[in-house]
């Protein structure tokens, strides 16, 4: 729930603490004023610590036992079983407080309570995103942030067209995210466009050693590339905000999940540009939409609308575009406070059985486009494009 200042607000309260508890260690000395807290203080944080963003179970256990020394008095009631985790972690922070007096007890509550409140104030400034940016990175911008690494192509006037330096960064990026204590990654574009796909000014920087060592080294870099996204091993996300072509479409098979803008639009016209399909789309699509289905998108170039894409499974949910960022980001956001562990294990379950099938595929499909991206076909479209005689 975002508040009024756009700040993080949970609600929990001390009292309750449904979730799991790690033992604290309790050590209570909270007030070195000898101020005496008012009944309407303590009242007034008894109303604040439900606007606070959750402070930790360690703490809740300390403001829970509190407010049962500072209600009731000390901890008279039977100790609960061994078993019983939680009600004994909170029965044994409120017996820790011993004799403390119930009034020392109600201003050590309003002055953890009030700690908190100013703690949290200043942890919930948002820090603009180009404070946030990780650094060495031209053609995206990576975030890390509520434990989501955010990989962001950057290049909107040229419709997140992917440059060599583009396929190297996103590389490099995914395997900073693979290691870094995010709990899941998500790929999103800049601007309009989700990615234009494979930018097609990669065919006209030729070496010294000529168009086919080009094409090997390409076909080198593409099997690398896809295998980046074969072998994440966290819950990877694609955020497709606008239109995608090409080869962003066709790794969106390889994305644990997909969200899209209403705007969207998904075209992978290999047969145009006298190319054929990448991305382990010649496996995962035909296995997510069934072979006809996958037919029309990889033979003949049929562009899919975000909702005819959902329709046939290979986006997860459509959202309005006006809504598209806070609702996608307010699901990720929640998602990413699952048990990170859970999630990496569930995704080696679910595709660890396919990885080697996939490599196998890549390679093979890397292979066929080394020699396509040879072709007249190939090389026509290409300067069809660049000559600005054709467009998708
Ligand atoms: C010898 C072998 C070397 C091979 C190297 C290969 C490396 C690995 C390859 C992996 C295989 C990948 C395959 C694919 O991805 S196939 C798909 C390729 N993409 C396209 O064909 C899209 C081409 N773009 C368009 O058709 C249009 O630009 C588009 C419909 C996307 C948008 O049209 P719109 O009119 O809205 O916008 P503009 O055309 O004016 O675009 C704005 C500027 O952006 C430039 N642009 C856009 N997309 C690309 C692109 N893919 N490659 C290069 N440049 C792109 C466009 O030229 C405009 O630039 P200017 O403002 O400078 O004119």
């Amino acid at each position: 729930m975002a508040g009024a200042a756009g700040r993080v607000v949970r609600r929990w309260y001390p009292h309750v603490l449904r979730s799991s508890l790690q033992v604290p260690a309790l050590q209570l000395h909270m007030s070195k004023t000898a101020m005496r807290a008012s009944q309407k203080d303590f009242e007034s944080a008894l109303s604040q610590v439900k606007l606070l963003k959750d402070p930790g179970n360690e703490v809740k256990l300390k403001l829970y036992a509190l407010y049962k020394q500072a209600t009731e008095g000390p901890c008279n009631t039977p100790k609960p079983g061994v078993f019983d985790l939680i009600n004994k972690a909170k029965w044994d922070a409120w017996n820790a407080l011993g004799s403390l007096p119930k009034e020392t007890a109600r201003q050590n509550y309003v002055d953890l309570v009030s700690g908190l409140s100013s703690s949290s104030d200043s942890s919930s400034q948002v820090k603009p995103e180009a404070d946030r940016k990780q650094p060495g990175y031209e053609t995206l911008v990576v975030t890390s942030e509520d434990s989501i690494t955010k990989i962001m192509m950057n290049r909107p006037a040229k419709k997140n067209a992917i440059t060599t330096q583009m396929y190297n960064e996103i590389m490099l990026a995914l395997k900073a995210a693979s290691k870094d204590d995010s709990a899941i990654t998500v790929l999103t574009g800049n601007g309009d466009y989700y990615s234009s796909g494979n930018d097609l000014s990669n065919f006209t920087d030729i070496p010294p050693e000529g168009i086919e060592e080009k094409a090997k080294s390409s076909a080198i870099l593409l099997r690398d590339f896809v295998d980046c996204f074969i072998d994440f091993p966290k819950p990877l996300i694609a955020a497709v905000n606008g239109p995608a072509v090409g080869i962003s479409v066709t790794i969106l098979g390889l994305f644990d999940t997909v969200y899209a803008s209403s705007r969207a639009t998904f075209h992978t016209p290999f047969s145009h540009l006298g190319q054929s399909p990448e991305g382990c789309s010649s496996y995962t699509f035909p296995k997510i939409m069934g072979p006809a289905k996958a037919a029309e998108m990889l033979i003949f170039g049929k562009k899919l609308t975000a909702a005819e894409a959902c329709a046939q499974g290979l986006v997860s949910e459509v959202f309005p575009d006006s809504t598209f960022q806070k609702e996608v980001w307010t699901r990720l956001k929640a998602y990413s406070k699952l048990p990170p562990n859970a999630m990496r294990i569930s995704k080696q379950v679910i595709r660890n059985r396919e990885k080697e099938k996939l490599h196998a595929i890549n390679a093979e499909e890397s292979r066929v486009l080394q020699e396509r991206w040879l072709s007249d076909e190939c090389t026509n479209a290409v300067m069809n494009f660049l000559t600005r005689k054709a467009k998708l």
